[in-house]
Parts: C-alpha cells; structure tokens; sequence
C-alpha cells in the first residue's frame, strides 16, 4: 500500500488513541494547548501522552497566540517535536518562536477565499511549514478543529516554496478526493475521526489513515 501521503491525527488526549494513531501509521500526533477547545490537555496530560509515543510518531503542540509563559511551561515539560501555531501570529513571531525553542515550527492558515492565499508568501523563512487549514466562521469559538472545510479548488496543485499539510473538515470518506483535488502530500484531521467533541474514534482513526493512503 502507498503510503506517501503524511498523516496527523490531532487533539489526541488518551493513550490508547496515540497508540492507534501510531499503530494505523500516521507520522504525526496533535495535543491541543487551548482552554476552549473540547480536546485541551494540561501539560501534566500532554507530557504522559507524550511519553506513551513510539518512535515514528512525531509529537505536535497545537497552540493559539501563546504569550511566552505558556509555551515555557509546554516545552520545559513535555517532549516534543514540532510546535503548530494557530492563531494570528506574524512571521516575525513564528521566527522568533522558530529559534527560540529549535523545533521545526507549522504556522496554521485560514483559508475561504482566494485573497486569503496572499499572507502564505509572507511566512516563507519564517516557518518550516504551513498548514491549510479551513478559516473558521466568525464568532466561532475555536480557530480550527471545527469539522469545516474549505473549496478545495483554491490550492489545486498549488506551489509554495515550503512544505504544506491540508486540514479542514477532512473525514475518512472525503479524504481521498481531498487529496486527489489538491495534490496535498500531507493531511491533518481532528474532528473527523471522532464520535463527539473531542472524543477520538479508533476505528475512524484507522479508517482515515486507511483512506489517506489509499
Ligand atoms: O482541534 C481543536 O480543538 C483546535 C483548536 C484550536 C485551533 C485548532 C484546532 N484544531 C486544528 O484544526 C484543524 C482542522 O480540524 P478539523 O479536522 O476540521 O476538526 C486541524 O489542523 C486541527 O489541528
């Protein structure tokens, strides 16, 4: 089976649900570090989580417009491998953060229309990746994780001078075409491979790494 195509399973919160994530291949696990978000972990929880992590499944934090207290406090404690900023924060501080902390950094992009494509050139040298994500309606409570996608026709087979992940109300059902439509080599996924709000599904989970690969 081929499996170039790059998963993360994101807003992990138990240890049964990092070792499916693993187990079904995905190179990539989310803990989300947002008090509004149904899937928050505390450090204490996210460092546990971590530490249940094989070897291959590269630990992500997930956070919003952190102030620098915070984001001491995740990485002095927990072990991690990439940091996914997903707020509103400039290249400058996705630099900043970048060599603060050394870790490869992904900067979340909200994504409805064609002129919102124009900020990504922007974080060229500044972040190590992007991630494509859905822009949340307004007044929406969390900037992400909403189960929302976006017309996927905007990025078809788009170039960026560095790597992307696509994310957005991705499923196992619509995960194939999501990645046939824009050419992505990696997919990010929350809501879809869960039951409820922030209750992972390890089914659904093996079903969307099933389906991205396939
Ligand atoms: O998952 C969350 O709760 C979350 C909270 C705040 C910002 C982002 C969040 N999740 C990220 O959103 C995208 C898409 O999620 P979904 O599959 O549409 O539910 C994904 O990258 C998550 O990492």
């Amino acid at each position: 089976m081929p499996r170039d195509v790059k998963v993360k399973i994101c807003g992990l919160t138990k240890p049964e649900h990092v070792h499916a994530a693993a187990d079904a291949g995905a190179v990539y696990g989310g803990f989300v570090f947002f008090a509004k978000s149904p899937r928050n972990v505390s450090v204490e929880l996210a460092r546990d989580l971590a530490l249940e992590a094989p070897v291959g499944l590269a630990k992500v934090a997930l956070v919003v417009d952190a102030d620098d207290a915070t984001l001491d406090a995740i990485l002095n404690h927990v072990p991690l491998d990439m940091l996914q900023l997903h707020g509103k924060e400039s290249p400058a501080r996705v630099a900043e953060l970048r060599a603060r902390y050394g870790l490869p950094v992904m900067k979340a992009i909200g994504i409805a229309e064609p002129a919102d494509l124009a900020q990504i050139d922007a974080y060229a040298g500044a972040a190590d990746q992007l991630l494509i994500d859905a822009k949340a309606p307004k007044g929406a409570a969390l900037p992400g994780g909403n189960g929302l996608s976006f017309d996927w026709r905007l990025v078809n087979r788009k170039y960026w001078p560095l790597p992307w992940m696509l994310a957005g109300g991705l499923t196992p059902d619509n995960v194939g075409l999501a990645v046939q439509m824009t050419g992505a080599r990696q997919v990010d996924v929350s809501s879809g491979v869960e039951s409820a709000p922030g209750v992972k599904d390890a089914a659904l989970i093996r079903a969307f790494v099933a389906a991205a690969h396939a």
